[in-house]
């Protein structure tokens, strides 16, 4: 039979031939063959290429394999390791590596931690053309090492040629109106050192303890920052301005403030960030938890107020931005008004 169905196209056609388990004996597989028992185990049992003998036909027969194909490739198809192959090689940029072709598919897994490239309209374009699958983690997304960040596979176990160069095409089309950029791509985290400056009557007096400074320290260590100074400030405008002005003196490579973000008369951060000459991207952020999140700039130099909601819930605002901040993007207003479509993470 032809796998493409086109009777017209040049070349030797592919030959697939479906033989019982039974007559394999001494054939070689043609694709990987799966098994799956739940909760326990998912994955390859038999690889391609592997030869078949008698002791092999009752696992064979396990996994529901009663027959399998022997596989002649004609001029105008590829195998499904192939195409996911081709596919995934030409999407490839830098901090990542492709994994072998297993069952169908292949991985491109991070080599670091860093923030993932991926352009949605590229996936959807080769997503669009059938037959061909690309997954890939959300554009943004923080990634860490050995993390699938993408995978390709071949829906078909063959697949017309013509339906990977079509995805080839796209790639290419990317590449060129993208200054030869590959289209995913893992981007490194600068090394930032951040002036910290906590505000909070009940905090500076010792009323209670600080728990903002161990959240936002720990967030940032683990990306490879840290926390150069912290400073201490009451709930005074005037006060909060002076520190943020000498914080920025300093030379730290980001500002961040916490506390008094949200709508009590004790809350002056947000007016005193804007007074000490800041230039406001957005007060206020369309995703729960982190919805009272300032982003701003001074003089260039990344300034944030952070609400209460980052020193108690895992995954805020913070996490969402931090990340684009330390791998160099500089923060939109478009970029805050799109967090608010799959923002809410409860609250
Ligand atoms: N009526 C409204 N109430 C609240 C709103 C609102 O829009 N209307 N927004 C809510 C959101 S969202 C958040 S988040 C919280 C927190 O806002 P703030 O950033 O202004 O936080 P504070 O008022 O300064 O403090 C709240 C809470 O957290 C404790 N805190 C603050 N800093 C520290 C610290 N360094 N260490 C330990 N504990 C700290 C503080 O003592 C308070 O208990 O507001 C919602 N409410
Ligand atoms: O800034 Mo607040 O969570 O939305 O918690």
């Amino acid at each position: 039979m032809s796998a493409n169905g086109n009777e017209l196209s040049a070349g030797r056609e592919t030959v697939m031939r479906e033989v019982p388990v039974t007559h394999a004996i001494g054939m070689r597989l043609a694709h990987d063959l799966t098994q799956i028992v739940p909760g326990k185990f998912k994955g390859r049992k038999y690889k391609r290429g592997h030869l078949i003998t008698e002791a092999d036909i009752p696992g064979l027969l396990d996994i529901g394999k009663e027959h399998i194909y022997t596989l002649e490739i004609g001029d105008n198809d590829l195998h499904e390791d192939d195409a996911a192959g081709q596919l995934a090689s030409a999407l490839l940029g830098d901090g990542l590596t492709l994994t072998e072709p297993h069952e169908g598919k292949v991985t491109l897994r991070s080599e670091r931690l860093g923030l993932a490239v991926i352009p949605p309209a590229l996936v959807e374009a080769i997503n669009e053309i059938g037959d061909i699958a690309l997954a890939t983690v959300k554009r943004h997304a923080l990634v860490s090492i050995g993390q699938p960040v993408a995978a390709t596979r071949a829906i078909p176990l063959v697949l017309p040629k013509a339906k990977v160069e079509a995805a080839l095409a796209q790639i290419e089309a990317y590449r060129a109106a993208n200054g030869g950029e590959a289209p995913i791509q893992v981007r490194p985290l600068n090394k930032l050192r951040i002036g910290l400056l906590t505000t909070g009557g009940e905090v500076f007096s010792g009323r209670i303890e600080d728990k903002f400074g161990p959240a936002v320290r720990a967030k940032l260590e683990a990306l490879g920052s840290e926390v150069g100074e912290q400073r201490f400030s009451p709930d005074d405008r005037q006060t909060i301005v002076n520190h943020i002005r000498s914080l920025y003196d300093k030379g730290y490579d980001m500002i961040v403030v916490t506390g008094g973000m949200s709508v009590d008369p004790d809350d002056r951060t947000p007016g005193a960030i804007k007074e000490a000459g800041a230039d406001i991207v957005s007060y206020g952020t369309p995703m729960l938890p982190g919805s009272m999140l300032l982003m701003g700039y001074l003089n260039g130099i990344p300034i944030m107020g952070l609400p209460g909601c980052v020193m108690h819930d895992p995954y805020t605002s913070f996490d969402v931005l931090l990340p684009r901040i330390l791998a160099g993007d500089i923060i939109t207003r478009a970029d805050i008004v799109s967090m608010g479509y799959g923002g809410l993470y409860g609250c």
